[in-house]
């Protein structure tokens, strides 16, 4: 399913005035497709992940994935429920537990929300979708491992595959590859070109890191809140 985000508005209190976070943002992503979103600090991007997200309420517009309005929930609770079923978000600080074994860690994921613990086959289910996500992004070596034993770049990859294992309908990525030397940005960033093209989800990636953005599908620009898409042919020169 594809992302159509359709004159986004969203202005917040700046002491005795007002200030324009997202100004009448409107652009759509494909199924499958991976967007960079760059562009100055402080200008947007990360209010706009939040608020496709589901993390922070526009004022008006909207942004929807196939037929799910994601700006139409009225409730954290409901905001939630769309995040668990819907989204995959990976932050730049992770906050993964580093006593936690990585697939424990990635067990996490669909108990959320639930009060009771998962059946012993739902629990096997997961633990083979899990192991499979795990292999499929280069770490089945490391199920077992605790997280604070690993790498950055693996725990990198962590994050991503903690975001698939809800196998999210759209994947929203906020500067995955910040503290990362160029090598295993590199690796992180084609991981989730395979990911998203993979599991068919638009992807909305926001980086500084010109390098990386430049591997992507395609890329959007937000100067104060507003965008400004870039054709290809200037990317690549
Ligand atoms: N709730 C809020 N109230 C007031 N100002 C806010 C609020 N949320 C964000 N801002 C301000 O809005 C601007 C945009 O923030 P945002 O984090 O989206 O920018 P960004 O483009 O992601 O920046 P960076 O590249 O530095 O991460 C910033 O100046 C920030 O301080």
């Amino acid at each position: 399913m594809s992302l159509h985000v359709k004159n986004l508005n969203l202005t917040v209190a700046d002491g005795s005035t007002s200030r324009t976070l997202l100004n009448n943002i409107s652009f759509d992503v494909r199924a499958g497709e991976v967007v960079g979103i760059t562009g100055p600090s402080g200008s947007g991007k990360s209010t706009l992940l939040g608020v496709l997200g589901c993390l922070q309420r526009a004022d008006s517009g909207s942004a929807v994935l196939g037929n799910i309005d994601l700006t139409a929930a009225t409730s954290n609770k409901e905001s939630a429920a769309l995040r668990r079923t819907h989204l995959g978000i990976v932050f730049q600080q992770p906050n993964l537990l580093p006593s936690l074994k990585v697939l424990d860690q990635l067990l996490l994921i669909p108990r959320l929300g639930k009060i009771l613990p998962p059946s012993r086959k739902e629990n096997a289910k997961n633990t083979t979708k899990a192991l499979d996500l795990l292999g499929s992004i280069g770490l089945g070596d490391l199920a077992y491992r605790k997280v604070g034993e690993l790498s950055g770049g693996q725990q990198a990859r962590v994050n991503l595959a903690r975001a698939l294992m809800n196998s999210p309908k759209l994947l929203l990525v906020d500067e995955p590859t910040a503290a990362l030397d160029q090598h295993s940005a590199a690796e992180v960033t084609e991981l989730i070109l395979a990911m998203a093209h993979h599991y068919n989800a638009p992807t909305l990636y926001v980086s500084h890191d010109i390098e990386q953005i430049k591997t992507l599908d395609r890329q959007i620009e937000l100067i104060d809140g507003r965008v400004q898409e870039i054709p290809s042919a200037l990317i690549d020169s």
